[in-house]
C-alpha cells in the first residue's frame, strides 16, 4: 500500500510541532524518518496510525484518508511498534502476540488454527518462541520490544509504523529486526536515531528538523556529512567504501564556531579529510 502524508501540520500544547511536512512511502518501500530529539518524528508518525489528528493536511493510505477509515479497517491497514513497549501487560508473550490477530476477528470471534499458525510464525521471526509462556512484565526491555515486533507481524497489515523500534535491542537484534521488516515487502515508515541503520535498510529517508522536512531522498544522497553536521551538530567521518559507515564525534565549541564562520566544505572533502583525529 502507498502511504502519502500531504502537507501535515500537527499542533500540540498550542505549538506547531510538525509544520507542512509531506512524504510518500511507495508500496513495499522502507522509509526512515531521522532528526534530532523533539524534531517531530513521533508526532508525524502518530498521524499515520491516528493517535493524532493533524490540524492541517491529510494522511492517505492507498488514496484513502486514514481519519475516515473505520477502527477495524485502520487496524488491519496499519501495525505499530512503539519505542517504549508497555510494561503493565498482565499477559503471556503468546497472548500478547495473539492480540495482533484481533483486527482479523469477527466480533467475539475465537482464535482460529490460522491465528495460531500466524502467531507461531511471528514469534519465530522475532526470535521469542522460547519466551512464549513468560509474562511480558517479567521480560527485559529488548525482549519486550521483540514481543511488540511479533505482535505487529501477526497483525499482517500492509503498512508498518515503527517508532524508534531498536532502542532497547542489542546490535545483532537491531539488524535482525530491520532485515526482517525489510524482507516482508510491506510499506514501512520508521523513526530511526541510528543513521547507519537508516543508510543500510531504508530505501528513502526524510530528515526532520524543528518540525520541518529539510531533506528527503535515497539515504546515500541525503545523509551527507554536511547535512548530518548541521542538523545533529556532530562531526562526521565516513568509513568504508561501497557500504559506508558513519563515525561521529561531538563538535567542539571552537570547531563549531569556526564551522559556522567558514564556508561548508564539499561532500568530497569531508569524506576524504576527516576532522576527527585518528
Ligand atoms: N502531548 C504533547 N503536548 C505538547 N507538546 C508535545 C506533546 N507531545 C510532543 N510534544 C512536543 O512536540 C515536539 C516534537 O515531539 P516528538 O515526540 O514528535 O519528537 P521526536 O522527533 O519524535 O523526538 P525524540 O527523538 O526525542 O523521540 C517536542 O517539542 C515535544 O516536546
Amino acid at each position: 500500500m502507498r502511504v502519502e502524508l500531504d502537507d501535515i501540520t500537527v499542533t500540540l500544547g498550542g505549538r506547531d510541532v510538525v509544520q507542512h511536512a509531506s512524504l510518500v512511502a511507495e508500496p513495499g518501500a522502507v522509509v526512515g524518518l531521522v532528526g534530532p530529539n523533539g524534531s517531530g518524528k513521533s508526532s508525524l508518525l502518530r498521524t499515520v496510525y491516528r493517535a493524532v489528528r493533524p490540524r492541517l493536511g491529510t494522511c492517505r493510505i492507498d488514496g484513502r484518508d486514514v481519519q475516515r477509515l473505520r477502527g477495524r479497517q485502520a487496524a488491519r491497514a496499519v501495525a505499530v511498534m512503539l519505542q517504549d513497549p508497555p510494561t503493565d501487560f498482565d499477559l503471556s508473550v503468546e497472548e500478547t502476540v495473539m492480540l495482533g490477530r484481533v483486527p482479523h476477528h469477527a466480533s467475539f470471534g475465537r482464535d482460529t488454527a490460522e491465528d495460531v499458525e500466524v502467531v507461531a510464525d511471528a514469534m519465530r521471526r522475532a526470535e521469542i518462541t522460547d519466551l512464549a509462556d513468560r509474562m511480558v512484565a517479567t521480560l527485559s526491555g529488548g525482549q519486550r520490544q521483540r514481543v511488540m515486533l511479533a505482535r505487529a507481524l501477526a497483525q499482517q497489515s500492509d503498512v508498518m509504523v515503527l517508532d524508534e523500534p531498536s532502542n532497547h535491542l542489542d546490535i545483532s537484534h537491531q539488524h535482525e529486526l530491520l532485515s526482517t521488516v525489510r524482507s516482508l515487502g510491506r510499506t514501512v515508515i520508521a523513526a530511526l536515531h541510528d543513521l547507519n541503520l537508516a543508510t543500510q535498510y531504508c530505501d528513502h529517508v526524510v530528515v526532520l528538523d524543528a518540525g520541518r522536512v529539510i531533506a528527503a531522498g535515497p539515504p546515500q544522497q541525503v545523509l551527507t556529512p554536511e547535512l548530518i553536521r548541521s542538523t545533529f551538530r556532530v562531526d562526521v567521518r565516513v568509513l568504508g567504501g561501497h557500504d559506508p559507515v558513519f563515525g561521529f564525534r561531538r563538535l567542539e565549541p571552537a570547531t563549531e564556531r569556526a564551522a559556522e564562520r567558514a564556508p561548508e566544505p564539499s561532500s568530497h572533502d569531508l569524506r576524504t579529510e576527516s576532522s576527527i583525529p585518528t
